[in-house]
């Protein structure tokens, strides 16, 4: 598996023991990590008239070194800059030492139209913002509009969050080495590296799995193991059935898009819950998902107990208030053998005022809870840790779901899904077409519809929300919330396949 994220620490922990078990020193594995990126400079930019190639005084700078060496080794005309001298007996002295260019200083950098700029100056040692000759140095790329191809990480990216420490580079192209980081899938960080390709530099995979990494790459090879799929022999009941509860007459329609996407994701029969007086509204909109007068808690728990439902989604278009929070916790005291509760919008913020009994209740129930907030929600339970600018998204999250006793997906660009345990994913194939009215309310009915069927919390989790970001990516232009259950129609064919291949 590569799809593990390292943080910068366990990046270098990976080098440490890498050069321990051999067979490459730390120079060796810097003369893999200069060589990978000078052949991609090769083949994405063989036009270049020069390559600037800006080193920093660290490892970064260090593989710098060697791609100047390679590259000018190539024929390539290279000016070397430096914003300062390597560490005597440093690794990135030495390679500064094998490189036949003399660095310029960085103050007087300047450059060219048809010039690539090779960004070698922080990589997985920033700790600041970038400053100085730097910073001018950023700035004047910027304003040139050169391709830049980053090393490790684009100068000014924070590795561990993706945050920009002040000015960084934009670049078209960003090359790393033995895993991704989160900083390359976190924003705005994913924006700023551009096309990210991984060089293996002879770090062995036995080396990275030994480091216990807790964050990985959303992406179908984390949880395809446990992705549902009916056996011929199955019936509708054995698939799971969802609830999705509708609000009011004015706004039933959230309710019915969780519902249909449950449906698709192969729950075997789903049913709206809705108010006697929303009941005409949600019968004209639903032919093959099923309708339920429950407009309290006494008919949603004769419907518990009558229809042992595996799955509800709460709080799409149901209205903030007592009524959701009373819900909520119905499902989750139910020992009726339900699944999971998959609590969004309204049904989040019914509990600004009190999520710790949201969270204890969670703590002792039977089942598997799910909360899907976007920014302003997650501040809404989590105000502290919303507030907490030190840590990145994915810490954020895991605090979050050890807190609530649940899985945790803190929605946007760069969703990311964290369970109490402390696993966490951050999902790569987000685009802005999902960005639309009701999205939300088919990925929480995503949730569900795979709950339902049995899969694993975090994994349902991590499924729903690469399917829902692979079937808007696929649509494109033009998608509305109504499409999304139809699309993804081909992506679910093609994890089945996978699954039974
Ligand atoms: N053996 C290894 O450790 C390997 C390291 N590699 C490279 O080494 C890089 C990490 O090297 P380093 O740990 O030396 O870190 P960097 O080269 O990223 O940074 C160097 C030093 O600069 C200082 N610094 C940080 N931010 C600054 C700022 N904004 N302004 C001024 N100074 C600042 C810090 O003291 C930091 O340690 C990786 O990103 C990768 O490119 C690769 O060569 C593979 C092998
Ligand atoms: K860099």
């Amino acid at each position: 598996m590569s799809i593990e994220l390292l943080s910068p620490a366990e990046m270098a922990q990976a080098d440490r023991k890498a050069i321990e078990a051999g067979p490459f020193d730390g120079m060796g594995l810097m003369r893999n990590a200069g060589a990978a990126v000078a052949r991609e400079v090769l083949r994405r930019h063989p036009g270049a008239e020069r390559v600037h190639v800006l080193c920093g005084p660290g490892n970064n700078g260090g593989d710098g070194y060697v791609v100047a060496r390679m590259l000018a080794e190539s024929g390539v005309p290279v000016s070397l800059w430096a914003s300062g001298e390597p560490r005597p007996d440093s690794d990135a002295a030495r390679a500064a030492g094998e490189c036949p260019l003399k660095p310029m200083p960085l103050a007087g950098f300047s450059a060219q139209a048809g010039s690539v700029i090779v960004d070698a100056l922080y990589g997985a040692g920033l700790s600041r913002p970038v400053d100085g000759d730097c910073a001018r140095a950023v700035e004047l790329v910027s304003a040139l509009g050169l391709p830049v191809v980053a090393i490790d990480l684009p100068s000014g990216i924070s590795g561990e969050s993706g945050k920009a420490m002040g000015p960084a580079f934009r670049a078209g192209l960003t090359v790393t080495f033995a895993r991704k980081k989160p900083g390359h899938l976190l924003m705005p960080g994913r924006e700023f590296c551009g096309e990210v390709a991984l060089a293996d530099i002879g770090i062995s995979d036995p080396i990275i799995e030994g480091l216990g990494v807790q964050t990985f790459v959303n992406c179908p090879e984390l949880w395809l193991a446990e992705f549902p799929v009916p056996g011929v022999d199955t019936h509708k009941y054995r698939r799971g059935h969802v609830c999705a509860f509708s609000g009011g007459p004015a706004s039933t329609g959230a309710a019915r898009l969780s519902a249909l996407a449950a449906a698709r994701s192969g729950a075997g029969a789903v049913t709206v819950l809705s108010p006697g007086n929303a009941l005409a509204v949600n019968a004209m909109h639903l032919t093959s998902i099923m309708l339920r007068k429950t407009d309290d808690r006494d008919e949603l728990d004769a419907f518990l107990a009558d229809r042992h439902p595996s799955a509800f989604v709460l709080g799409p278009g149901f209205g903030v208030g007592e009524k959701a929070r009373a819900f909520a916790m119905a499902v989750l005291a139910s020992q009726a053998g339900v699944g999971g509760l998959v609590l969004d919008a309204d049904g989040i913020t019914s509990f600004r005022e009190a999520p710790d009994e949201l969270f204890a209740a969670a703590a002792n129930a039977m089942p598997a809870f799910v909360l899907t907030p976007h920014d302003g929600e997650f501040a809404r339970l989590f105000p502290d840790l919303a507030a907490d600018e030190r840590l990145s998204k994915p810490d954020r999250a895991r605090q979050a779901a050890a807190r609530a006793h649940g899985v945790v997906i803190a929605k946007g660009p760069d969703t990311v899904i964290a369970a109490p345990d402390g696993r966490a994913a951050v999902n790569p194939n987000g685009a802005p077409w999902l960005a639309t009215a009701g999205s939300g309310d088919v990925l929480a009915g995503l949730v569900a519809g795979l709950l339902a069927q049995g899969m694993p919390a975090f994994e349902a989790a991590c499924a729903a929300v690469w399917m829902h970001a692979e079937a808007g990516v696929r649509f494109g232009p033009g998608l509305i919330a109504e499409d999304l259950p139809r699309a993804l129609v081909p992506v679910l064919a093609e994890l089945v396949a996978m699954r039974c291949g």
